[in-house]
């Protein structure tokens, strides 16, 4: 059988991660906004190591990172559920659906902003004066 047209649960662990992990490269290779997310991510994280964070900003750095990433994919999983039910047709409630998972995905990354910058900025302001 195809192994990626398998439709029955998973029997190791070892398959859990595997098709984790293609979820994770799909998202990548579908969604700009996901690649996006991932270059200002690795940015703030790569900004962090010069701004000797306390453990507790650190903390807060991480979780910030990885809820744009989780809400992101979140939001392709909305829309390809809404795209497979309505078939591409218009439908209000499809449209409904998923602008509130765009808005999800915008509070949260409104949300690392602020985080990021109260962190961030006034270390990096430190550099120049
Ligand atoms: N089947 C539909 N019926 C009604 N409106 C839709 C439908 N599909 C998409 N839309 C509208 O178009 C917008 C963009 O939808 P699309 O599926 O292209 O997401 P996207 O451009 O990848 O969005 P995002 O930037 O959130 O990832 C939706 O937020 C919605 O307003």
């Amino acid at each position: 059988m195809d192994e990626n047209k398998k439709s029955t649960k998973n029997r190791r662990y070892i398959d859990s991660f595997k098709y984790a992990f293609i979820g994770i490269t799909t998202v990548f290779r579908e969604e700009r906004n996901m690649r996006t997310h991932v270059t200002l991510g690795l940015t703030a994280i790569l900004l962090s190591l010069f701004c000797n964070l306390t453990t507790i900003e650190w903390l807060w750095m991480l979780l910030c990172v990885f809820l744009v990433f989780v809400m992101e994919i979140w939001n392709t999983v909305i829309e390809n559920v809404v795209d497979l039910v309505v078939d591409h047709h218009f439908h209000p409630i499809a449209k409904k659906a998923k602008d509130m998972a765009a808005a999800a995905v915008l509070l949260t990354s409104l949300f690392s902003l602020i985080v990021g910058g109260t962190i961030l900025l006034p270390k990096i302001f430190s550099w120049f004066v």
